[in-house]
């Protein structure tokens, strides 16, 4: 295997991650107050979009990844977007990638923060799930139904991360 390229990883922020999907976060100013206003709720917050199929939640119990992490592929899936939604206060990679003809760009890398549950838009460009030094069970918002709905691509040269701009 040719030497790998390197990544860094950088804060998830809202903003630098709309381009691939959505920070499942509090805002600013809830929707609206409930429950006779002891709770917050922030509605609509991701995009759910599903081809030729339906919603499903599944369970993802992952094992932990460490620093350095070599990135050798990523994946897409054109047919839904996917949520993770950490059970626990799991920080995870999150590497993505534009589209550039079919195959992916040079991929960005993120961090989340503890427990901050993200929503992958369709067809984006992404690493597999990869929670940060802890094992950690996620509550995963994707499709479920047939057909091919799992692309992969792996790198010539992979990438490794091995270290957090934080
Ligand atoms: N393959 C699968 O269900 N998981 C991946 O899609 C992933 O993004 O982790
Ligand atoms: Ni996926």
């Amino acid at each position: 295997m040719s030497s790998p390229l390197p990544l860094t990883a950088t804060p998830l922020t809202a903003s630098e991650f709309a381009p691939f999907g959505d920070v499942i976060e509090p805002r600013a100013t809830p929707t609206v107050m409930i429950n006779q206003g002891l709770c917050a709720r922030h509605s609509d917050l991701a995009l759910l979009d599903f081809a030729d199929g339906r919603a499903g939640i599944s369970l993802f119990d992952a094992q932990a990844r460490h620093l350095p992490h070599l990135v050798e592929m990523v994946e897409r899936h054109p047919l839904g977007s996917q949520a993770f939604i950490p059970l626990g206060p799991w920080r995870c990679l999150v590497i993505v990638a534009a589209d550039a003809g079919g195959v992916p760009d040079t991929p960005r890398a993120f961090v989340t923060e503890p427990g901050r549950a993200i929503n992958l838009h369709r067809g984006v460009w992404h690493g597999v799930l990869t929670p940060l030094d802890t094992a950690g069970q996620f509550a995963v918002v994707d499709r479920i139904g047939t057909g091919p709905n799992l692309e992969e691509h792996w790198f010539e040269r992979p990438y490794l991360i091995e270290a957090l701009e934080v």
